[in-house]
């Protein structure tokens, strides 16, 4: 009576349940594993359990065996590291994707050496985690771009300058800066409306973007038509060549503002970089960097301007 009480618990159990003995053979399978292998216990008591999954003969499961059954040893495997080990389908006769598993091996007996082995299914916990991490994924990365160019937003410029400025006391690498200006932009938007000044600002935001090319280098929108770009391990010289690249990438664009100077859209930028013991903080940074953008501007703009040598560079 006990014993028919406790073989129906072990059918209606929803997990998996095997026991092998120490010659490996299969003495318990319960009814959760029929539905989800397809194998029934008829088909399965009696036999090698290495013969009926031969892949986790050399696997981590088949060694979690052997070390319950020959030095009395549990064993929990890593979800992540064994998402799927056994071959168990919600549908066994339309076998699509594993089930995700959580196996645990314990060593059973005394005398006579057994081995209990239970598999949960953890699909739809897995799932929903990997479901959560893709949406803190998604909110974190839309915390952090500009809503209107998908280029970092002022406050992953915050984050990525204090923490590229550690680094680049800690290695002695120098950093550079530099902060973009639209020229003239409230007159592009008084001559063709804000609609159209967004939609410049999308296609220099794009082009500023397409032409940095060291994966390390960043662009933000540091707010309204201001953009800026953060260049680690870079020094003044290349700063100043990378600038002009992005100034001319924008000039490129050849967008036409009848109320500019040059009739195009164009863009003045300020570089600072920091060389070891120049700035005390990134504050000092970003002020040399704003000052060089000012001196830009007064130097008729479309123009790229550093104090390193004094330099101001335009077409
Ligand atoms: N369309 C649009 N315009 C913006 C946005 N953010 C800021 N602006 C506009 O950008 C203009 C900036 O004007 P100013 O700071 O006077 O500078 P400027 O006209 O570019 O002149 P200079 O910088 O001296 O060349 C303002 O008219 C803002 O309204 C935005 O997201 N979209």
């Amino acid at each position: 009576m006990k014993d028919k009480l406790l073989l129906d618990a072990f059918s209606a159990l929803s997990l998996g349940v095997i026991i092998v003995d120490a010659q490996y053979r299969i003495t318990l399978w319960n009814d959760w594993l029929e539905a989800h292998t397809g194998l029934a216990a008829s088909e399965t008591l009696g036999e090698d359990f290495f013969t009926v999954f031969p892949d986790l003969q050399c696997h981590r499961v088949g060694d979690a065996i052997r070390q319950a059954i020959g030095n009395n040893l549990s064993a929990l495997l890593s979800q992540s590291l064994h998402r799927s080990p056994f071959p168990l389908y919600a549908e066994p006769a339309r076998p699509a994707a594993r089930l995700s598993q959580a196996v645990t091996i314990v060593p059973l007996g005394t005398a006579e050496r057994f081995c209990l082995i239970q598999i949960v299914d953890v699909t739809t916990t897995v799932r929903r985690e990997s479901l959560l991490r893709d949406q803190a994924h998604e909110l974190l990365s839309q915390s952090l771009s500009d809503g209107l160019t998908g280029v970092g937003n002022r406050r992953y410029f915050d984050l990525c300058i204090d923490r590229e400025w550690r680094a680049s006391k800690r290695n002695n690498k120098s950093l550079s800066l530099l902060l973009i200006d639209v020229d003239h932009f409230k007159r592009y938007n008084d001559c063709y409306g804000h609609q159209r000044g967004d939609e410049c600002l999308q296609q220099i935001a794009t082009a500023m973007r397409n032409a940095l090319d060291r994966p390390t280098d960043m662009l933000f929108r540091y707010g309204g038509e201001e953009f800026c770009a953060l260049l680690p391990e870079t020094h003044s010289a290349d700063a100043v060549e990378i600038a002009e690249r992005l100034r001319t990438s924008v000039q490129r664009l050849d967008l036409p503002h009848i109320n500019s100077p040059n009739r195009i859209v164009s863009v003045s930028i300020g570089v600072a970089s920091h060389n070891q013991q120049q700035h005390t903080e990134y504050g000092q940074l970003i002020q040399s960097a704003d000052d060089m953008l000012y001196v830009a501007k007064r130097a008729g703009r479309n123009k790229v301007a550093t104090r390193q040598p004094q330099l101001v560079k335009s077409l």
